[in-house]
């Protein structure tokens, strides 16, 4: 793999470890004030088609929870609770936030890895899932700071493969959901698993599905968390499997448009007919309460089912859980170690295949995966 590579490439014949010398945490982004949220918003939905009601109306969702986004300060205490685990393993690469919406940029950080003399990044994105937004675009925003800034003919940027199925993610959400759910009366009650809705052509784009009946790969992912969640739940507890469903949130876009559904509103309005008393919402598609979040859950799912007389319990997401701190710190560890092939044996051997998650986006160069 040559430095600056522009050529699609992925995980397939290329998922070796080793070499590594810095982490950057790639992540979506958020204002930090007042002034920062059209900008932020503005970058988001750059030729996207996002109607302008729809931009006004979350630009409003921000100005009430206080004109901040909590995500990058959940960012960078993910960053110090990982710093203070490695440090505690005797290990001390240079660990950075580098965001594609708002500062501090991808393109900033690796400025800041490049000073530090960092010649093989390791990239992890807050985003578990494939699909054109939660991993192709990541790869394509690295592949494109390389480039813009110069510093790809002398570093080399790999990012981890969607990492949703290790058991870090996993085993810290059967904690939470598990202590969400103790002592709590079974009859009546239903986990709603969550996620952010994407345009269907994305859902699809991101590959086929595992399993007859499903349409897409990020939908199978978010079922096999789910499937993996609920009997870790049961075997936790010693009770029997919790009902759950698979819904959607935060969607946008054109009404034209088709996005995954259920919508978890619309589900919650069905749950309601179905006599479901208390839905369990755990929010598998985010790794921190930042304001999709906070706003679609806590505070607009919450109205609904409030309204239907429903009780709803929002589990926490994963967090600074230490857990998944030392199951990061283990990744990371793997890859400074030389040259293992961390796929070697499992059904993700072949993630990130050339072309994955493109769709209509496919020809912009992007930064190679490697596995996890
Ligand atoms: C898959 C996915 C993730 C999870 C993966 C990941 O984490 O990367 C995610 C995360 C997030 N999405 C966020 C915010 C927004 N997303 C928007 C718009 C969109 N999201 C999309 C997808 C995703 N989004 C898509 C397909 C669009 C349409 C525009 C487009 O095609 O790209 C818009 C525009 C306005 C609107 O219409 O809502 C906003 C403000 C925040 C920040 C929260 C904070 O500030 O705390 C976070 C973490
Ligand atoms: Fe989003």
């Amino acid at each position: 793999m040559t430095a600056g590579e522009t050529r699609d490439s992925g995980a397939r014949g290329a998922a070796v470890s080793g070499g590594y010398d810095a982490l950057l945490l790639a992540s979506f982004g958020g204002p930090e004030g007042p002034d920062e949220i059209m900008p932020f918003l503005e970058r988001v939905t750059a030729g996207r088609g996002i109607p302008h009601d729809r931009l006004e109306a979350v630009h409003q969702h921000y100005l009430r929870m206080g004109g901040r986004s909590p995500i990058n300060d959940q960012n960078r205490n993910l960053l110090a609770a990982l710093r203070a685990e490695l440090n505690r393993r005797g290990v001390t690469i240079p660990l950075v936030l580098g965001n594609r919406n708002s500062p501090p940029f991808i393109d900033e950080a690796l400025r800041e890895l490049d000073t530090a003399g960092c010649r093989r990044v390791l990239a992890f994105a807050t985003s578990q899932y494939s699909s054109y937004s939660s991993c192709r675009q990541y790869r394509e925003d690295l592949a494109e700071a390389l480039s813009s800034t110069g510093i790809g003919d002398r570093m080399q940027v790999a990012k981890v493969r969607p990492a949703f199925d290790r058991a870090e993610f996993v085993q810290t959400t059967v904690s939470l959901l598990a202590a969400a759910v103790s002592g709590s009366e079974r009859e009546g009650l239903r986990v709603l698993f969550t996620t952010h809705s994407i345009p269907l052509a994305d859902a699809t784009a991101s590959g086929p599905a595992a399993e007859p009946g499903e349409v897409d790969l990020y939908s199978a992912q978010h079922r096999e968390v789910a499937n993996a969640v609920i009997a870790g739940v049961a075997a936790v507890t010693g009770e029997e499997p919790l009902p759950w469903r698979l819904v959607y949130q935060s969607r946008s876009g054109s009404p034209r448009v088709r996005w995954l559904e259920p919508d978890i509103n619309d589900a919650l309005r069905e749950e309601a007919l179905d006599g479901t008393l208390t839905a369990v919402v755990v929010p598998i598609g985010f790794v921190s309460d930042h304001i999709e979040v906070l706003w679609d859950l806590d505070t607009d799912a919450a109205r609904t089912a409030s309204e239907l007389g429903i009780n709803l319990v929002r589990v926490p997401t994963v967090g600074t859980h230490p857990t998944f701190v030392a199951g990061l710190a283990d990744l990371v560890q793997a890859h400074l170690a030389a040259g293992r092939d961390l796929a070697a044996g499992t059904r993700w051997a072949e993630f990130c295949a050339a072309g994955c998650c493109g769709g209509a986006h496919a020809q912009l160069p992007t930064v190679p995966a490697v596995s996890a």
